[in-house]
């Protein structure tokens, strides 16, 4: 997609990996993936294969859980703890002028409803206590066809997100299991956003308006569905936010930190932030829906050697993922400035 400027968010049919395409073919798909993760970090992928019903049954969920007054709401909230269930918008600070304070996220007015992979998926395995809580089983809320229907989406987006990752060892030159190691029992989030002000709400705003705070994301890659709206910004190379709308029958994809740290920042975890336009003096609904692929909580993660070339050295030590979600989550959820994202943090500052 083109908005005037050399930034674009680059387009990919993954249609090859998707189906058994020749192996050119999908080299072709691999060599493009490379291009665009050095480049941008963020594509549409076309090609995905994920059928229009089950789209069409995320929206009606979602629709159906928002629409449920404040207080039903209310009732599906979790612990901090635990990154499930809802969690209420901050509507309260909306006239706040952000100014440069932009990491005080309590301005964010999003709402969302979490659900993921628990650990009764993955009965083989055996976490202590801490590591477990990344696995908390899920609430449903009480509204007809809700499980099913996100059920549905969640396993689609899953096997879109594993498919990328094969992609991603091909695009790499790397073993076509590379991410097996790091993905067996999966931490898996799927977060759905509203991003609505009450019916007729006048908004002031006497400095930005923000519904989602700018942010990477924290795994291996994520795979977003969203509302042909606008709101969604990405921060490019030269420094500047631009608008990005997915295309018809799109999904978008962009990296995670995990990525950026396995590739020494060949690849890079790419800023973005949600900034819908006021029209008519307040906001136009916008849905999302974010699948986090972010891996084992007790696998390692480091710049892989097989990436280095003679003369660079590893930029990030070794994490555990859990190590590195419970850093970043602190942040997002208790207003802990993450002191391990000064690399993220440089290029919030440096955009214009
Ligand atoms: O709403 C969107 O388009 C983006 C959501 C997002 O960035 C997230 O949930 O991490
Ligand atoms: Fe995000």
């Amino acid at each position: 997609m083109q908005d005037g400027t050399d930034f674009e968010v680059p387009t990919i049919d993954i249609g090859p990996y998707v189906r058994s395409g020749s192996a050119a073919d999908r080299a072709a798909v691999a060599a493009a993936m490379d291009d665009a993760c050095r480049r941008v970090g963020f594509m549409q992928i076309q090609g995905h294969g994920v059928p229009d019903d089950v789209v069409a049954g995320l929206a009606a969920a979602i629709d159906a859980f928002f629409g449920l007054d404040a207080e039903e709401k209310r009732r599906w909230v979790r612990p901090p703890g635990e990154n499930r269930g809802y969690t209420p918008p901050r509507s309260e600070s909306l006239s706040l002028s952000l100014g440069v304070e932009q990491a005080s996220r309590m301005n964010d007015f999003f709402e969302a409803y979490n659900v993921g992979r628990s650990l009764s998926d993955y009965p083989w395995i055996d976490l202590p206590e801490p590591l477990a809580e990344h696995y908390a089983e899920n609430t449903w809320p009480a509204v007809p066809g809700f499980e099913q229907h996100v059920s549905a989406w969640f396993a689609e987006a899953e096997r879109v997100a594993e498919t990328l990752t094969r992609i991603f060892a091909d695009a790499l030159g790397l073993p076509a299991d590379l991410f097996d190691d790091l993905t067996g029992h999966g931490i898996k989030v799927l977060r759905m956003n509203n991003y609505a002000l009450p019916e007729g709400t006048a908004v002031e705003v006497d400095g930005d308006l923000v519904g989602m705070g700018e942010h990477t994301d924290y795994g291996i890659v994520t795979v977003l569905w969203a509302d042909r709206e606008p709101g969604l910004q990405v921060l490019g190379r030269d420094g500047a936010w631009h608008d990005v709308l997915p295309e018809p029958g799109a999904l978008l994809v962009n990296l995670g930190d995990l990525t950026a740290r396995l590739t020494n920042e060949r690849w890079m975890s790419t800023l973005h932030r949600v900034k819908p336009p006021l029209v008519g003096g307040t906001i136009r609904r916008r849905r999302s829906a974010a699948f986090f692929h972010d891996g084992d909580a007790d696998a390692v993660v480091a710049p892989l050697a097989g990436l280095l070339e003679p003369h660079e050295s590893p930029l990030y030590d070794p994490v555990t993922i859990d190590q590195h979600m419970r850093a970043k989550l602190a942040g997002s959820r208790a207003g802990v400035r993450n002191a391990d994202a000064v690399r993220e943090s440089a290029r919030v500052l440096g955009a214009v």
